[in-house]
């Protein structure tokens, strides 16, 4: 069995590996790390988990958290897995963060868009950026796992397949996405307010938010091509789900079955990409508490645009089900092991 152990398994990131990780045939929930509130049982602060035979929350020990568990996941804010991460490598341990602390190459990029001190540049140059589906081979030999955001996963396993073709101008897409409120974590703020949220929609951080880069980066370097993207978020009213909208200019006449056949053979052996048929609108509740990726592809021969429809559960597929998809990768497990094949509907 996989001693796992988890750091920040109070929040949503930490619960949702919890509750996966719980059902995997291969793992053991080894040890729950926190910074708060050590030696209580979780159910103290998730009720949910009661009588799960879960471990107590234990203090955060680079030394415990390497000898103690065969990996590690880090669920925490910026900047805590910049600075404890490679104290566990070092010390012959496995992790995979969910933060953003080793998913940009350069440091100057991090600390301008997250306004914070950078991980060392050797350690970020030692992770492996975990879209699984595009960087399988290395996640399979990897110590240290940069797990993608949330926005970058939908609109990067979007984007890749005609990105790479050469068949959209490489400064010509616009991602508009919309996220669930849980993507801003279990922190209360004025910013997820049910009264000021509900029945309301708005775009934040507008040319601003941290994930721009991230994208441009990966689909820079899965491409050769230098790529700028406009990248827009939104909070829509829902617990989970991502929904984004990618557009992007045509450089020659490409068909619908063209573009249809590129994304059906990208994917074809990937389980957790579902190229929906020509039509579709795929929705968040359609892959709602599953690992799946559900994208619909769109060419309006009016506009010489095509338009591409990308949604996932931002905490599984964007974030916990994608650290263990990277996990059974790198321990050489199936890879839908312990993941729902079966979304939850309705
Ligand atoms: N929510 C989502 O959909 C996604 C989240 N992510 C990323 O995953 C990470 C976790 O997100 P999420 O679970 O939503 O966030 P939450 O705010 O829900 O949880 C974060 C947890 O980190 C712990 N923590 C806070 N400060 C520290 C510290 N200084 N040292 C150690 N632990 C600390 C807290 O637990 P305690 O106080 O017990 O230590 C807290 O429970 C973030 O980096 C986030 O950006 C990525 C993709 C999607
Ligand atoms: C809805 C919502 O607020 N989402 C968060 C997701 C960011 C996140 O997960 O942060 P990192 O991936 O950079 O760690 C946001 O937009 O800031």
């Amino acid at each position: 069995m996989i001693r796992v152990g988890i750091v920040g398994a109070t929040g949503y990131g930490g619960a949702e590996l919890i509750r996966l990780l719980a059902g995997h045939p291969q793992v053991r929930i080894a040890n729950l790390y926190s910074s708060s509130s050590q030696g209580e049982p979780l159910d103290q602060v998730f009720p949910h988990v009661y009588d799960l035979g879960l471990p107590a929350l234990s203090a955060i020990d680079a030394e415990h958290l390497s000898k103690e568990n065969d990996v590690v996941f880090f669920a925490t804010p910026a900047g805590v897995s910049a600075k404890l991460s490679p104290q566990v490598v070092e010390l012959g341990g496995k992790v995979i963060d969910l933060s953003g602390d080793f998913r940009l190459e350069s440091p100057a990029v991090y600390q301008e868009w997250y306004k914070k001190e950078a991980a060392p540049e050797t350690w970020i140059k030692r992770a492996v950026y975990g879209l699984t589906e595009w960087n399988k081979e290395q996640v399979a030999g990897a110590s240290l796992i940069a797990n993608p955001g949330c926005y970058p996963t939908a609109a990067l396993l979007a984007l890749l397949p005609l990105a790479k073709s050469g068949w959209v101008a490489a400064d010509s897409w616009i991602v508009d996405a919309k996220s669930g409120v849980s993507g801003a974590g279990r922190g209360v703020s004025l910013g997820v307010h049910y009264s000021e949220i509900n029945e309301s929609i708005h775009a934040y951080k507008v040319g601003s938010h941290q994930h721009t880069p991230e994208i441009e980066q990966e689909i820079t370097r899965q491409s050769g091509a230098e790529t700028t993207i406009q990248f827009t978020p939104h909070l829509v009213p829902m617990t989970r789900g991502i929904l984004a909208t990618a557009y992007g200019k045509l450089t020659n006449e490409v068909s619908q079955a063209q573009i249809q056949e590129l994304y059906a053979s990208a994917y074809a052996d990937q389980l957790f990409v579902r190229i929906r048929p020509a039509g579709s609108h795929p929705r968040t509740k359609e892959v709602y508490g599953s690992n799946y990726c559900d994208i619909a592809v769109h060419v309006d021969e009016r506009t010489g645009r095509v338009i591409l429809l990308s949604v996932i559960d931002n905490v599984v597929k964007g974030a916990a089900g994608q650290a263990i998809h990277n996990m059974n990768v790198m321990f050489e497990l199936p890879e839908t092991m312990g993941l729902p094949l079966v979304p939850l509907f309705p």
